[in-house]
């Protein structure tokens, strides 16, 4: 069963294009991608689909049934965390995550205490003593706490420290191995990588690929930078090898494929430093979708 299912969907600010013919569908399940550089369209769509804002033609489904049409029931089993958050400063976690519950049926109690203990939240404080990455945990355990069938991140990570990205992770995975779909928007390939199962790219507002991630780290370059003495380029400008500079004493290269047979290219140098890196969104636009 899909979850989501968009149509054409399009949303126009005035003349300015927020997205135009997004068509995606996640199913039951999944752990969904959606990534894009800033300004590509990714809380525009999520907007639209939680009817936030109207699309300005087409049309999303969620668990079967329209988004404007029957928003208010869909919304109901949907966990939201937007990118950009903001409290009422002078309250307390506790009541603040008290008063989001009391719009669903049911005592969640146990359930606030226990996302706040994996988030290490302090639900004693007041909004306004949190620091940035603190109030976004108040976000996560107020967007998961009527423990919902879909829920939609939108940059989740940004305050988060490494050891606390970590925790949240986890969290998401015990989530949807409990039954919840995912939705998550990120700009950062490499963490969207260890999470997702499939991941669609939007950039410009249209979606330009999806793919399953076991394609996509299969078919993924890595950006090699060699410093040392007496490179040349002639070695390097083998199959798999594109975009090669050097300069400085300083080899610069993009690499698809098995990453010994660069190691072998090097044996014969004396090397100064080496990196090996994930390329950047934007440059897996330029050579990956080449
Ligand atoms: N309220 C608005 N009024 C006018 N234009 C808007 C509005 N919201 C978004 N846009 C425009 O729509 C396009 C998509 O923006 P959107 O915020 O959806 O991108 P994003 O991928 O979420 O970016 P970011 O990663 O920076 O949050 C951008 O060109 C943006 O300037």
């Amino acid at each position: 069963m899909n979850i989501i299912e968009t149509n054409n969907l399009t949303k126009y600010y005035g003349k300015t294009k927020g997205i135009e013919d997004v068509n995606i569908t996640v199913k039951e399940g999944e752990i969904y991608g959606f990534i894009g550089p800033n300004g590509a369209g990714k809380s525009t769509t999520i907007r639209t689909l939680l009817g936030l804002i109207f699309p300005t033609s087409g049309y999303a489904k969620i668990f079967g049934k329209d988004c404007i049409e029957k928003g208010h029931e869909v919304r109901r089993s949907i966990g939201y965390l937007p990118s950009e958050t903001f409290y009422y400063e002078r309250m307390k976690v506790w009541d603040l995550l008290n008063y989001s519950a009391s719009f669903f049926k049911g005592d969640y109690t146990n359930r606030i205490n226990e996302l706040s203990e994996v988030m290490e939240l302090d639900i004693n404080r007041k909004i306004e003593d949190l620091s940035y990455g603190n109030k976004k945990k108040v976000g996560i355990v107020q967007g998961l706490l009527h423990k919902p069938k879909l829920i939609m991140l939108d940059e989740p990570t940004g305050g988060l420290d490494p050891l606390m990205q970590k925790q949240f992770f986890n969290l998401i995975r015990k989530e949807n191995q409990e039954g919840a779909t995912i939705f998550f928007s990120s700009h950062i390939l490499s963490e969207v990588q260890h999470l997702c199962h499939r991941v669609a790219i939007i950039k410009d507002g249209s979606i330009i690929q999806v793919e399953d991630i076991a394609t996509l780290q299969k078919n993924n370059y890595k950006k090699i930078m060699v410093k040392g003495e007496n490179l040349s380029i002639k070695p390097f400008d083998f199959k798999g090898v594109t975009n090669l500079t050097l300069e400085n004493q300083t080899l610069k290269f993009f690499f698809k494929g098995d990453i010994n047979q660069v190691k072998e290219k090097l044996q014969p140098y004396k090397i100064k430093d080496l990196l090996i890196e994930d390329p950047t969104l934007e440059e897996i636009f330029m050579h990956y979708y080449e």
